[in-house]
């Protein structure tokens, strides 16, 4: 592994898939020309709207998000998270809300579907019930092995605030950790940066967390802050509250200098 650009994209999507994908695509656009080689889309980056809709457009927000993963990483030559978007579970009438990592030839190296839903009564008023229009995923996330980009481990959102995942990608040797988000903006502003933070220094890992930001329809409002934070807990880079990127360097021997100086992987007591 030598060092690398990765970004992590920031989005508002909205109700409109094609939308959703132009604007994804002139944001991974703008992260190669700035030099990324390892690029990550938001929670559902191709559609944010009424859970019915996402439904009802199910199979081609899925087909056409696969595809346009894909094109995207060939034509650019990079790899690409796609943060998140539904895939129709057969005879359920659910979708899981999957991240899929994509190499530069379009060949797909990872997948995961979100295991912790968010069903929340947020003290703002807004209620959410993920697991209405979800099916929880039952496998934790895998580790995607890479020689050029160290070892990536997915995750997604919510699952934020589970820590033990997070274990169990460190456990699997996880060198850098996605965490693709829609955080809501009344939980984002106390919440978002500290569980990112404690998630990077607790597994002496690098935070890719690329994000929602603004308003995507009604009153579903989401915190932005897209961000890469490296092993130690330091913000490399935040993307504001504006549409953008948060780009910065993956450094193998940040990585290797931060697990020598803090070395609490090497001290657990209950694992
Ligand atoms: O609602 C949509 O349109 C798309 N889905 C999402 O944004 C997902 C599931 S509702 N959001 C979260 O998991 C927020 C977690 C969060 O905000 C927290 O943990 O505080």
């Amino acid at each position: 592994m030598k060092s690398y650009l990765a970004a992590a994209i920031q989005m508002t999507s909205v109700p409109d898939l094609h939308r959703n994908l132009a604007q994804a695509e002139e944001l991974i656009d703008l992260a190669v020309r700035r030099g990324a080689a390892l690029v990550g889309l938001p929670e559902n980056f191709s559609f944010m709207g009424e859970e019915k809709d996402k439904l009802a457009q199910g199979e081609t927000i899925a087909t056409e998000s696969e595809q346009f993963l894909k094109k995207m990483a060939q034509r650019f030559q990079v790899t690409i998270l796609g943060g998140s978007f539904p895939v129709p579970v057969d005879n359920t009438g659910k979708v899981y809300n999957t991240t899929i990592l994509i190499d530069p030839s379009g060949e797909e190296l990872a997948r995961y579907y979100k295991v912790h839903l968010f069903d929340v009564n947020v003290p703002d008023g807004n209620t959410y019930r993920e697991s209405s229009t979800v099916m929880a995923g039952n496998q934790l996330p895998s580790v995607y092995f890479s020689e050029k980009l160290g070892n990536i481990g997915l995750s997604v959102c919510y699952d934020v605030r589970f820590p033990e995942l997070y274990r169990h990608l460190s456990d699997k040797g996880a060198d850098v950790i996605f965490v693709p988000a829609a955080f809501t903006a009344f939980t984002g502003k106390d919440h978002w940066q500290v569980l990112l933070q404690a998630r990077a220094i607790e597994n002496t890992s690098y935070i890719i967390a690329p994000a929602q930001t603004g308003t995507h329809y009604d009153r579903r409002q989401t915190h932005g802050h897209a961000m890469i934070i490296d092993p130690w807990g330091v913000i490399l880079a935040d993307a504001g509250e504006q549409p953008g990127i948060a780009i910065a360097e993956i450094n193998p021997s940040r990585l290797e200098q931060v697990r020598r100086q803090m070395p609490s992987l090497q001290h657990r007591v209950f694992s």
